[in-house]
């Protein structure tokens, strides 16, 4: 971890930049893939699924049949916790519905809004370092309070060419049936154009890494919707003399085994824990599974001093990290000045994989900065709005001659016309009845 010592707002925009290659570098590679998917569907989504997967299959679809078998092959303490996480995730997103909303805006003119799903939805599972199923609930199950009719998720098959078991289990839980074996760009591809097999879709959610977070970008190109970047997994750990630092090493050891180009970020406003929580990263990262990868995220990973909360959340609010974890004496003042963050963990016991798993808030969230501009997934990513209105005689009367003098201002006849022909006809009626 490299220690900056209370950095100056100049330094702000090289020390909130990701260690990600720059989308301009992945685009050549990107549209070629998505060029040769769209001429020859799925013999190209082989091609590349073999290059970039290492295995030759046959056929990408998962049948139903072992869709309807995965609970075979897992545990029932496996199968506990992934209900619980179901449970929690499906409370939480069902309580993101909202009424219809309707206002008589001026007498006899009435307006209103009505959420309606979207009907073809492609959810990407990563898989390729590790089959993340946590993601097909944090899809699956938002898709389907939303109503969506058709779901088609996507998944790299594993190196023996099946589809991970707890994906498929997760996936039978969300009653989603069309699932294919297929990762990475080609996979993005072949939901964008559609392939023999796998259907196009009107929109793309899921993670990813960065292949697949560029072409999710490409995709909204040819007319596919996409949730938002949501790569390379971050977090930002605001700490202080009060966080316990082995609680706080841990968070962040925890997106760092993600991937090696995941970024994990401390800010303090105290040496002393900068120091503790650097010590006990280094001792549990000796014991991790994953350490290669985490070691190699932890070459990315800073740890800034600011000697004031004020400078440390200006730092954050320009980072704007897709997981903000606060331990610290300061967390209402955190809280009240917090502009952006994809997701946010409060106090020492709430730990950022809480979230990722079972807590009932979604993991699906921007990174890279986005979350300045984007929201994580939730209830409304499936769905769209849909405004109506409805003008009676006296709503006419009323709104008619604005509408007439603001058509003719922007010199739109025909628009007065439409108004004013209504007017005349209903005169003409009131006239009669006389
Ligand atoms: N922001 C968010 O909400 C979340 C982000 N993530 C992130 O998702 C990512 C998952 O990454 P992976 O394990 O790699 O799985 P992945 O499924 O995203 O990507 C694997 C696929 O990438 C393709 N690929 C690999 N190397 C390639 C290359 N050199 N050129 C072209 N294509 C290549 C392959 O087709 C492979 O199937 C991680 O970075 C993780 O941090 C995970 C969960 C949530
Ligand atoms: N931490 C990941 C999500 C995750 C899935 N499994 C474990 N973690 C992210 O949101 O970036
Ligand atoms: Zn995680």
């Amino acid at each position: 971890m490299k220690i900056y010592n209370n950095p100056n707002t100049e330094s702000f925009t090289e020390l909130t930049q990701r260690p990600e290659q720059a989308l301009s570098n992945l685009m050549p590679l990107v549209s070629t893939i998505f060029d040769e998917v769209k001429a020859k569907g799925d013999k190209a989504v082989a091609k590349y699924t073999e290059l970039f997967d290492g295995v030759r299959l046959n056929s990408n679809s998962v049948n139903a049949q072992n869709i309807q078998e995965s609970d075979k092959n897992l545990s029932k303490e496996l199968k506990e916790a992934i209900n619980l996480a179901y449970k929690n995730i499906k409370k939480f997103h069902q309580a993101q519905k909202t009424e219809t909303v309707k206002v008589e805006t001026m007498p006899g003119v009435v307006c209103w809004q009505e959420k309606k799903p979207i009907e073809k939805v492609g959810l990407y599972v990563p898989g390729g370092s590790a089959a993340l199923f946590s993601s097909v609930l944090m899809l699956g199950i938002p898709a389907q309070i939303a109503g969506c009719q058709e779901i088609v998720l996507v998944s790299p098959p594993t190196k023996k060419g099946k589809l991970a078991p707890e994906i498929a289990y997760a996936a039978k839980l969300c009653g989603i049936t069309k699932i294919y074996k297929v990762g990475g760009i080609q996979a993005i591809a072949a939901l964008t154009f559609g392939t023999q097999s796998i259907p196009k879709v009107y929109k793309i959610l899921g993670p990813g890494n960065q292949y697949v977070t560029a072409a999710k970008q490409l995709a909204t190109n040819h007319k596919v919707a996409i949730d938002m970047p949501a790569g390379p997994s971050e977090l930002l750990v605001v700490a202080d003399k009060i966080a316990n630092p082995a609680f706080v090493a841990a968070d962040l050891l925890s997106q760092a085994e993600h991937g090696e180009d995941s970024q994990v970020v401390l800010v303090s406003t105290s040496k002393r824990l900068l120091k503790q929580v650097e010590t006990s990263m280094k001792k549990q990262l000796e014991k991790l599974s994953r350490k290669d990868i985490a070691s190699k995220a932890l070459e990315n990973a800073i740890g800034i001093y600011f000697k004031t909360p004020q400078q440390a959340l200006d730092f954050i609010n320009n980072y704007a990290p897709e997981h903000l974890s606060i331990q610290s004496n300061d967390e209402s003042f955190y809280l009240k000045g917090l502009q952006n963050a994809g997701s946010v963990f409060i106090g020492s016991l709430t730990p950022e994989s809480a979230g990722d798993y079972a807590s009932g808030t979604n993991h699906t969230l921007p990174t890279n900065a986005f979350a300045k501009q984007y929201s994580g997934v939730n209830l409304d990513s499936f769905l769209k709005s849909i405004t109506y209105q409805k003008i009676s005689e006296t709503g006419l009367q009323n709104i008619g001659k604005s509408v007439e003098i603001l058509a003719e201002a922007e010199g739109l006849q025909a628009h007065k016309n439409a108004v004013s022909l209504r007017l005349e006809s209903l005169k003409n009626n009131q006239d009669a009845e006389k």
